[in-house]
């Protein structure tokens, strides 16, 4: 049967070479054959269905995705499978669980935080999977405050132990990933004490982490441990596919070498050792890794939504305004429907070359590390917990509005969205809630304007070097066409930040009490670190355009995506362009009214630069957003596929219904 292809006349008026612009979204064509190996390996696998996830309850739920990840297991086995190809595999899978955290979260730790030795024992045994384990830092009364912990471990010099207690309820360790259920082992933080003594108990440096085993052979809890599920959370399928565990100890032993000892040691003695020149912050260093991780996979996930909202505008009518009977415009021909569109199709691009550079970023600080050269580290934990925050925040903002982009049709679980929504949302709280990233972000940028004149700003902060110019020149734009030039777009985000930052800091000084000062003025920091991670992601894309770009059209589609990125930031912020001086009413205006031509050239391309992204059917799971376009049958079908629709008589009918309509409702 031949397939007809509804969207072809959309594709047709491409103005650029899609292939080509699939690599530049892969990110380099051995990318693009990777992913897109991994992605038709899955969703030709009849194991990885999961059209049916929401319909199940829990306990079927979580069996199911199970048995997804020990068939994903066994074809890593099978097949040979690369660690970075087992990682594309589960992320096509699709499908939150354990291995996410032990891949993700408990090797890291012990990579970053454990001794040779103890690396040497645990790494092998942890890759080939023979422990599970996941990452169990926060606790019920302590998630944000880390200093807050109150696990101990208290080190017992005479059986060389340490003796791991929960003294409170609220440090019952809450919510890590895999713990539930599934993990063998543990990455646990704690507070330690030794001979009597906390460690740097005023200090935000004293908690340290162990690794443990949790459960005895017959998979029972090991005497002292207390572990279960937190329970069902929002969304039908969705998260629930992971085990968000609890766990208590009750004076719990473990074997001294169990404390993993990169950062400071316990001798046999009871000797308590700092290692001199590695930074305590290291301790933090997993959630570093992880949030660059997160903003690595968020822009796919922006994609996403943008690929089911932008297929179902572009096939969708409904009336002119001229005529409210007659169907004839396009969603995506509707001004406002670009205007909430676009940008987010912009925004997924910008993520994505963004997460690229904080990817280099990291490797780059990653082997600074392993040479003991720490003088990065604060940038990288400012970039990527600024980054972090800005990018899942939007992403999730930014498919929620995809669901009403597509009408009512969108709020079905069968376009994808709500699924898609109630997974993503637990990353604007996860890995650091967003607010107080964005804090620390705040802190570092007042810290690099306080120090200016004896410190030279660094990487991302080096704009502050040109402070004065930056606070006393104004823009210059006098056209629309000036806007659309990256190193003037750059300079207003510079002058956007450096002046707000500026103010803060001036306001900052006021305080007596710097910390009382900070609190009070929380709400504009968030805005000033906003600033400054909105003026990342836009630079980094001026400089991808800056970039030899192959394929006929693609740059300056590219380019396109970028004014509008950035022009819409300017224009849905433009009273912080207008308040600091920055901009003129007028500047502000003319940036709307090029952001609507730009609107108008990036509309052919519409099509195409969601058909960029190289998403399978299987991926986006979504009728709506079907890479043919044949949207209406199989809408019409997904109905009658839905359980519910079995039998014309559901449950209750006669014992609810029959009543009311015979009138015997007094028998009930
Ligand atoms: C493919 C799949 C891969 C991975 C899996 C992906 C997804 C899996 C899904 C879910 C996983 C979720 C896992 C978790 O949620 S784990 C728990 C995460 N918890 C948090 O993120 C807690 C957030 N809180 C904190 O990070 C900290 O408490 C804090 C906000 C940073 C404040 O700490 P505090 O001790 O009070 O520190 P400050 O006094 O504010 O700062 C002291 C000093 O240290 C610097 N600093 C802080 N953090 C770091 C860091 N991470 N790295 C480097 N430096 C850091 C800070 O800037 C300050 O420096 P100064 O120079 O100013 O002294
Ligand atoms: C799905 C999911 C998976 C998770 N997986 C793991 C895991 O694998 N391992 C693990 O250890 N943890 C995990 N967590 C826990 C997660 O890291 C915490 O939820 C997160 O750090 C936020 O802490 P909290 O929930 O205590 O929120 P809180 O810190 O209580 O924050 C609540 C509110 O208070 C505000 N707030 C808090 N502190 C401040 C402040 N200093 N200044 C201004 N505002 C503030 C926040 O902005 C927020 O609005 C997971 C959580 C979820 C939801």
């Amino acid at each position: 049967m031949e397939l007809v292809d509804h969207l072809r006349d959309e594709r047709n008026k491409a103005q650029f070479d899609v292939e080509a612009m699939k690599v530049v979204w892969a990110g380099s064509p051995q990318e693009l054959q990777l992913c897109d190996r991994m992605a038709n390996l899955v969703a030709n696998h009849p194991a990885f269905e999961k059209l049916k996830r929401p319909m199940l309850v829990r306990k079927e739920l979580f069996k199911n995705s199970l048995r997804k990840a020990a068939y994903a297991r066994k074809l890593v086995i099978d097949l040979g499978l690369s660690e970075e190809e087992a990682k594309w595999l589960r992320f096509y899978i699709d499908e939150p669980t354990y291995p996410d955290l032990h891949w993700g979260m408990f090797i890291p730790a012990i990579e970053g935080q454990g001794s040779e030795e103890q690396k040497e024992k645990w790494l092998p045994l942890s890759r080939n999977m023979q422990i599970i384990g996941c990452y169990a830092q926060t606790e019920m009364g302590h998630g944000s405050n880390v200093q807050g912990l109150e696990t101990t471990a208290t080190f017992d010099a005479q059986q060389d132990h340490f003796i791991i207690h929960s003294p409170t309820l609220t440090s019952t360790k809450w919510w890590p990933g895999g713990l539930g259920k599934v993990s063998t082992h543990a990455v646990v933080y704690a507070r330690l004490i030794v001979n009597g003594e906390f460690h740097g108990v005023h200090g935000w440096y004293n908690y340290y982490s162990f690794s443990f085993f949790l459960y005895l052979e017959d998979h029972s809890p090991l005497p002292g441990i207390t572990v279960g599920d937190v329970g069902l959370k929002f969304g039908n399928g969705a998260y629930n596919t992971m085990d968000n565990g609890l766990l208590r100890f009750h004076h719990v032993r473990i074997p001294r070498n169990q404390m993993l000892m990169r950062v400071s040691q316990v001798s046999r003695e009871g000797k308590y050792m700092q290692c001199d020149d590695v930074p305590r912050q290291l301790i933090y260093g997993t959630m570093v890794s992880v949030r660059q991780t997160i903003v690595a996979m968020v822009s796919r996930t922006l994609s996403r939504a943008v690929c089911i909202a932008t297929r179902y505008s572009a096939l969708r009518r409904q009336h002119s305004s001229s005529s409210l009977v007659v169907p004839c415009f396009l969603m995506i021909d509707y001004q406002s429907q670009q205007s909430r569109l676009f940008p987010l199709l912009a925004s997924a691009y910008a993520f994505k070359f963004v997460g690229e550079w904080l990817k280099w970023l990291y490797t780059d600080v990653k082997q600074r590390l392993e040479a003991n050269d720490f003088s990065t580290l604060p940038e990288a934990h400012a970039s990527t917990a600024g980054l972090k925050s800005l990018t899942t925040s939007a992403t999730v903002d930014g498919i929620e509005e995809c669901m009403k982009l597509c009408g009512g049709d969108g709020y079905l679980v069968s376009s994808g969205l709500p699924e898609l929504f109630a997974v993503s949302v637990p990353a604007c709280t996860y890995e650091g809630d967003n607010t107080v990233l964005m804090l620390q972000v705040a802190r570092f940028v007042v810290k690099t304007v306080s120090e200016v004149g004896y410190k030279e700003p660094l990487g991302t902060s080096s704009y502050i070097r040109r402070l004065n110019t930056l606070l006393h020149n104004n823009c210059l734009v006098q056209t629309g066409e000036d806007w659309v030039k990256g190193d003037r777009i750059v300079e207003a985000f510079e002058a956007r930040a450096a002046r707000m930052a500026v103010t803060c800091t001036q306001h900052l000084a006021k305080f007596q009490d710097p910390e009382q000062g900070f609190s009070e003025l929380s709400a504009d920091l968030v805005e000033v670190a906003v600033a400054h991670c909105q003026l990342i992601v836009v630079s980094k894309f001026v400089e991808k355009l800056a970039q030899d770009i192959p394929g006929k059209g693609v740059k300056e589609a590219l380019e396109v995506l970028c004014y509008v990125y950035a022009l819409f930031l300017v224009h849905k912020h433009q009273g912080d362009f207008l308040v600091t001086g920055y901009l003129t009413p007028k500047q502000a205006s003319l940036a709307n009214r090029q952001l609507r031509i730009l609107y108008s050239r990036l509309r052919p391309n519409a099509i195409a630069l969601v058909d960029a992204f190289n998403h399978t059917d299987h991926y986006l799971s979504s009728v709506v957003g079907r890479y043919d376009g044949n949207v209406y049958p199989n809408l019409y079908q997904a109905a009658f596929n839905d359980p519910f629709n079995d039998s014309h008589v559901p449950d209750g009918y006669h014992q609810y219904i029959h009543p009311i309509l015979n009138q015997t409702l007094a028998k009930l």
